[in-house]
């Protein structure tokens, strides 16, 4: 690895870069910086948690004059949080450059980001639909324009955004640079990258399996109805600084987030239908700690970047393999360890296998935590957290009152006692969630199973071979088959994207599949 002196990057970048904490530059910013300096069109597939965002931020920034008043730069996001982290990352690069990053998001007031957009900025980071508000407004133009990022670029193809970033990229001028991040490439990323990337390079980071090896991956098969009891159990066995539990629709996330706080959790929930101020209130309350569990649809599943997640688990099966490899993806960032563990009820375990085949990485089987490893866990939590406050010696006007206790009582009854008050019983509440269908494993076209080996097919869309680099590559189809397959049987309370991806089903459905129609997605973030 290279230190970021060696990319003869400006003093100022580099002082920001150094005050992030960033000593050598992880594989991807290796491998990106030179391309994208050099003026080059790219494609950075890399695992989640290994820096993309200072992969395309720190040449972008670079390349920027200070003198510069205009909107010069451009990065897409799929969600909300996403661009506002990412402002946040962008704005810590350019602290001793001076320039002006500015987040543009649904669901924040319109003359608010109207009277920042005066203030000259430029660099925008936003969600493709309140950024096509803008420029139908006028109120932000892109003839200027001479770099676009997406990041996630797969995941806003999903979504349906492909009509809303067509739009966008035709108004941004041809002479400029483009550049699509993801951890994970699907093969209808490539007709994108032929419509708007000139010639671009595939930077590929994926040594072997697309999921960051530092996550230990398990599951549990639970019935549906048992699936609260091993959640909590879990909880309480592991005791995670801060975990990400998903959960499949907007419904599922409300009860969840409610029956853990009514169970003594401190927990909360985000999903697409909280009103932007809701959804900044838990994203601060979890950043900072004040709570420790966030219960999220999807929406979280992208680029969020919270130190301290120990854990994510999955109450619920993703849909597909992607979103699976960026849940997980939310823990063992930047060289951290992390925990995932997923839930999968019987009729799931086809399910559950084509997620490992596709992401060529087994999931360990685990039993049911028991009660006792549930409780176990609990007085092990306490118990280092009180020998803590014995070494750091934070207890002195606690010492009377121990001595007066003790000449009384016996030192173990007293301090089973206390242990017991600070572990905190478990509220005994009755939980009824509404259950969710089982989602199923479709069959498979003989076309995709093909040819008897099991890990090849999400080895070409995912591996990091170049060579899949042209429209050829076998990449893994069957994710869209079984997309609309499984969807009517899922939805809960699925809300339709009404607005868009109408358009280009149709185009496609000679080829027998509709690459870019609609993820069925249990939410739609609320991005507009
Ligand atoms: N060179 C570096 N050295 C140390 N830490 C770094 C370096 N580059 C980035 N980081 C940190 O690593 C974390 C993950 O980075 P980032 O969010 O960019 O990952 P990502 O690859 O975009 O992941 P995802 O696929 O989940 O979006 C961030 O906290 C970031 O500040
Ligand atoms: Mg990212």
């Amino acid at each position: 690895m290279k230190t970021f002196a060696e990319f003869g990057l400006e003093p100022k970048v580099l002082q920001a870069i150094t005050e992030l904490g960033f000593e050598e530059s992880t594989p991807i910013q290796d491998k990106s910086i030179p391309y994208a300096m050099a003026g080059r069109d790219l494609i950075g597939q890399a695992q989640t948690g290994t820096g993309k965002t200072a992969a395309f931020g720190i040449p972008l920034i670079n390349k920027i004059p200070v003198s510069e008043d205009r909107i010069v730069a451009l990065i897409m996001t799929p969600t909300r949080e996403l661009a506002i982290q990412v402002a946040d990352e962008i704005g810590k690069l350019t602290r001793y450059k001076g320039l002006r990053s500015l987040p543009i998001y649904g669901g924040q007031e319109i003359g608010r980001q109207i009277r920042a957009l005066k203030k000259r900025p430029q660099i925008i980071i936003g969600t493709p639909g309140r950024l096509l508000d803008h420029i139908n407004r006028k109120t932000i133009r892109l003839e200027d324009v001479q770099t676009v990022v997406l990041d996630e670029a797969d995941e806003m193809l999903d979504m349906g955004f492909m009509e809303d970033i067509q739009t966008i990229l035709k108004l941004v001028p041809e002479e400029r640079q483009t550049m699509l991040f993801s951890a994970t490439m699907p093969i209808n990323i490539q007709k994108l990258a032929q419509q708007f990337l000139k010639e671009p390079e595939h930077v590929s980071v994926i040594p072997k399996q697309v999921t960051a090896p530092s996550i230990e991956q398990s599951y549990i098969e639970v019935h549906e109805r048992q699936k609260f009891e091993a959640l909590s159990r879990l909880l309480d066995m592991e005791s995670p600084e801060l975990a990400i539990i998903f959960g499949r629709t907007k419904r599922r996330v409300d009860e969840l987030s409610e029956a853990l706080q009514k169970r003594g959790y401190s927990a909360d929930g985000l999903h697409g239908d909280l009103s932007q101020n809701q959804r900044d209130n838990v994203m601060r309350k979890f950043r900072d700690g004040s709570i420790d569990v966030l219960v999220a649809t999807d929406v979280a599943a992208r680029g969020l970047d919270v130190s301290g997640v120990t854990h994510v688990i999955n109450f619920d099966l993703p849909q597909d393999p992607e979103s699976y490899v960026h849940r997980i993806g939310r823990t063992g960032r930047a060289g951290k360890e992390g925990t995932a563990w997923s839930f999968v009820t019987p009729r799931e375990i086809d399910h559950l296998h084509f997620i490992e085949r596709i992401t060529r990485q087994r999931m360990n089987r685990k039993p049911l935590p028991s009660i006792a490893e549930a409780i176990e866990g609990k007085q092990r939590i306490t118990a280092e957290r009180m020998l803590e406050v014995v070494q750091n010696e934070e207890f002195s006007e606690y010492k009377p009152i121990a001595i007066q206790l003790l000449e009384q009582y016996d030192s173990v009854h007293l301090l089973a006692a206390a242990v017991k008050l600070l572990t905190g019983e478990k509220k005994d509440v009755s939980i009824e969630l509404t259950p969710e269908e089982p989602l199923r494993a479709k069959k498979r076209r003989p076309d995709i199973r093909s040819n008897g080996r099991p890990f090849n097919r999400g080895a070409s869309s995912y591996g990091g071979n170049r060579s899949g680099g042209s429209t050829s590559g076998g990449g893994y189809r069957g994710r869209d088959d079984r997309r609309s397959g499984s969807s009517s049987s899922s939805r809960g309370n699925y809300e339709s994207r009404g607005s868009y991806g109408g358009g280009y089903g149709g185009k496609r459905s000679s080829e027998g599949r509709s690459s870019e129609s609609r993820r069925p997605k249990s939410d739609d973030y609320g991005n507009n």
